[in-house]
C-alpha cells in the first residue's frame, strides 16, 4: 500500500467540529485514486495531513508501508499539487523549477527541461511568476511537482480553473504517468465525470466522513441503468412502480420527475403500465448510471 490513513481525525480548535473524522483510506501502487468530495467536506485537510503539512488530531498516516515522516528522503519520493499554490513572482518558470529541485535534492538540468517542454512551459520559461495567466501557473505547480521524478503524486482539485483542454492535456499526463511509469496518483475533485475518465478507484468524502471506497469498475458494473420519466402525476406513478411492477428503487424529483433504478430492458413495461393507467409520460430517457447517480445517493440527494 503507498497510502493508508488510519482513524484520522482533525479538529481546527479543541472546540471547533470535526475537519475530517475516523478516515481511513487505502491507494495502492500505480492506481489513480480519487478522492471526492463537495466543498468543505474534509479533502484538503486529509490531503495536508498526509503530506506531513498539519498534524492530526487523531489517527496516523503510513506512506509506502512506513510511519510517515517529513524528511527530504519523504518528499523526494512525493509530488504535491496543493489547492492553492505559492509562487515566487519576481522568479521565472525556469527558476522555480530550479530551486524547486535543488530544495529537494535533485538539480539535472535534463530534466528540468524536459518538464517543462512536458508541460507546455517552454514558450514561457524566462517569464517571470507574477505575468503569468491562472492556467498556466497551475501547469508550473504541476511542473514543481514533477521535476524530480516522484513515485507518488498527489494533487488537490488540479483543475480549478483550468480551461477545457487544459483539463484534457492534464488528464492525458496523469494517465501518462501512471499507465505508463508507474506513478501513483492520489487527486481530490469535485468533478465527478473527470474523476470517472482515469480513476482505478475512489473515495467519497462527505462531511469529514470517508463514506465509501471502491474500485471504479466494480461501481460501474454494480450501477444499474436508470430510467428518468417526467410523467403528469409523480404521486400516481410511484404507487404502480411499487404495486404493479414491485420497482422500490427510484427517486422522485419534484416537480414531475422520477429517476427509477433498473436494467433497461424494463423500460417498455414500465411505459406501458404508467400510460394504460391514464398517467401522460412527457419524457423518458434511458441511460446507464454514472458515479454521479451513485454519489448523489451515497450522499443522500444532498444539493452541492
Ligand atoms: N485552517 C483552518 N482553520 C479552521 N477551520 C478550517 C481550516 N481549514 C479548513 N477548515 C474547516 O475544515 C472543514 C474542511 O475543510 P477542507 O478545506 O479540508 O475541505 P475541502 O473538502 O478541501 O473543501 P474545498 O473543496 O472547498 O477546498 C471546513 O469546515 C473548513 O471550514
Amino acid at each position: 500500500m503507498i497510502i493508508r490513513t488510519n482513524r484520522l481525525g482533525k479538529r481546527y480548535g479543541p472546540r471547533a467540529e470535526w475537519a475530517v473524522q475516523e478516515v481511513g483510506l487505502s491507494v495502492r501502487a500505480g492506481e489513480i485514486y480519487g478522492f471526492l468530495g463537495q466543498n468543505g467536506a474534509g479533502k484538503t485537510t486529509t490531503l495536508r495531513i498526509i503530506m506531513g503539512l498539519i498534524a492530526p488530531t487523531e489517527g496516523n498516516v503510513e506512506l509506502f508501508g512506513r510511519p510517515a515522516g517529513r524528511g527530504r528522503d519523504f518528499y523526494a519520493r512525493i509530488g504535491y499539487v496543493p489547492d492553492v499554490p505559492g509562487f515566487y513572482p519576481q522568479l521565472t518558470v525556469e527558476e522555480h523549477l530550479r530551486m524547486h529541485g535543488k530544495l529537494i535534492g535533485y538539480a539535472g538540468k535534463d530534466r528540468t527541461e524536459e518538464t517543462i517542454r512536458r508541460l507546455s512551459l517552454w514558450e514561457m520559461r524566462a517569464t517571470k511568476a507574477g505575468r503569468l495567466s491562472h492556467g498556466t501557473r497551475q501547469r508550473l505547480s504541476l511542473a514543481k511537482a514533477l521535476v524530480h521524478t516522484p513515485e507518488l503524486l498527489i494533487l488537490d482539485e488540479p483543475t480549478n480553473g483550468v480551461d477545457p483542454a487544459g483539463i484534457e492535456q492534464l488528464r492525458q499526463l496523469l494517465l501518462d504517468l501512471a499507465k505508463q511509469h508507474g506513478v501513483t496518483i492520489l487527486l481530490s475533485s469535485h468533478l465527478l465525470g473527470e474523476v470517472q475518465q482515469i480513476a482505478d478507484r475512489v473515495g467519497i468524502l462527505h462531511r469529514g466522513r470517508l463514506l465509501a471506497e471502491s474500485g471504479l469498475a466494480a461501481l460501474e458494473q454494480q450501477l444499474k441503468s436508470c430510467i428518468d420519466l417526467r410523467v403528469s402525476d409523480v404521486r400516481k406513478a410511484v404507487v404502480l412502480l411499487e404495486q404493479r411492477l414491485e420497482l422500490n428503487d427510484y427517486e422522485v424529483r419534484e416537480p414531475d420527475g422520477l429517476i427509477v433504478h433498473v436494467p433497461a430492458d424494463k423500460a417498455a413495461g414500465i411505459a406501458r403500465t404508467l400510460i394504460g393507467h391514464g398517467i401522460d409520460l412527457h419524457e423518458m430517457n434511458v441511460r446507464q448510471g454514472t458515479l454521479e447517480d451513485y454519489y448523489l445517493r451515497l450522499i443522500g440527494g444532498e444539493a452541492q
